[in-house]
């Protein structure tokens, strides 16, 4: 299997701060990871430098075969799907969704040809049927709900086809239905051989989709454990990564933690 992403000791600084601290990280072709961690430990920076979005301050990074550095970005960019808050940010409210979706390609390919256009509509089509969302597919983004809006936005990243696709907590903002029905969708691509690599941020273990096969735990911009998730996850890692002392559960593939208390 080829490294589709590569860390080598990676730190970045912002003024006085280490936002990232030596990591070190490989993703392969095929893998899915999950990067855990509380507030504030670096995980949306740690995305930004695997998006190509953020140079690090030091050491180095290869993405899709691509030093980072070395190559344009900008041919290096369309190759990866993002899906983030930053991203949400600046899709305009009045567009479609399937407008949306199928703009992707165009934004990535720089072009409107009339014999591409049915079949980009029929994979945008395909796609949000996928993610769930195909009955909304005639509706302007700013009039869907917060979990509708991240079944979109995953959907968009998809449509370029990339190799790698990158989503910075999909569940954030989400009820307890909108999260399990994300979830559902999350582990249905994980488990689709098609689907890219791929590299989900999250604060939750309850989070976790079935079928993730890796776990990244980041503290304070530094690496607590990372491997694949069956030997990496246990309460004790947890425990470290989020400063307190926590239980884990894991049924039926799911994952699901608490506080542990002192019984006395
Ligand atoms: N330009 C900056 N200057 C100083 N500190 C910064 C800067 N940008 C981010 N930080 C800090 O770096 C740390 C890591 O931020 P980052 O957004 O990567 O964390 P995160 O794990 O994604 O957090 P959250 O879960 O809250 O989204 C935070 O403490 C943040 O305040």
């Amino acid at each position: 299997m080829s490294a589709v992403l590569e860390l080598a000791d990676v730190t970045v600084r912002r003024g006085q701060a280490t936002l990232l601290d030596r990591v070190t990280w490989v993703v392969k072709d095929g893998e899915r990871w999950v990067v855990l961690g509380p507030n504030g430990a670096g995980k949306t920076t740690l995305l930004q430098v695997a998006a190509a979005q953020l140079y690090p301050t030091s050491g180095a990074v290869g993405i899709l075969g691509e030093l980072l550095g070395t190559i344009d970005v900008f041919e290096l960019r369309p190759r990866i799907g993002v899906s983030s808050a930053a991203v949400a940010e600046r899709i305009p409210r009045g567009e479609t969704v399937r407008d949306l979706v199928v703009s992707a390609s165009y934004a990535v390919l720089g072009r409107w040809n009339e014999e591409y256009d049915d079949l980009d509509h029929a994979r945008a089509d395909g796609l949000l049927r996928e993610v769930g969302v195909a009955h909304l597919a005639d509706r302007t983004f700013g009039t869907l709900s917060e979990g509708e809006r991240k079944r979109v936005q995953i959907a968009r990243a998809l449509m370029t086809d990339p190799e790698l696709l990158l989503l910075d907590e999909p569940g954030g903002g989400l009820d307890l239905g909108g999260r399990e029905d994300l979830v559902s969708t999350l582990s249905v691509l994980a488990y689709d051989p098609a689907s890219p690599a791929t590299v989900l941020v999250s604060h939750h273990v309850e989070e976790i989709p079935p079928g993730f096969t890796h776990v990244l735990m980041l503290r304070d911009g530094r690496v607590v454990a990372a491997g694949p998730i069956e030997e990496t996850m246990d309460a004790s890692v947890l425990s470290a990564t989020f400063g307190m002392p926590l239980s884990l559960e894991h049924v039926d593939g799911r994952y699901a933690a608490r506080r542990r208390h002192r019984h006395r």
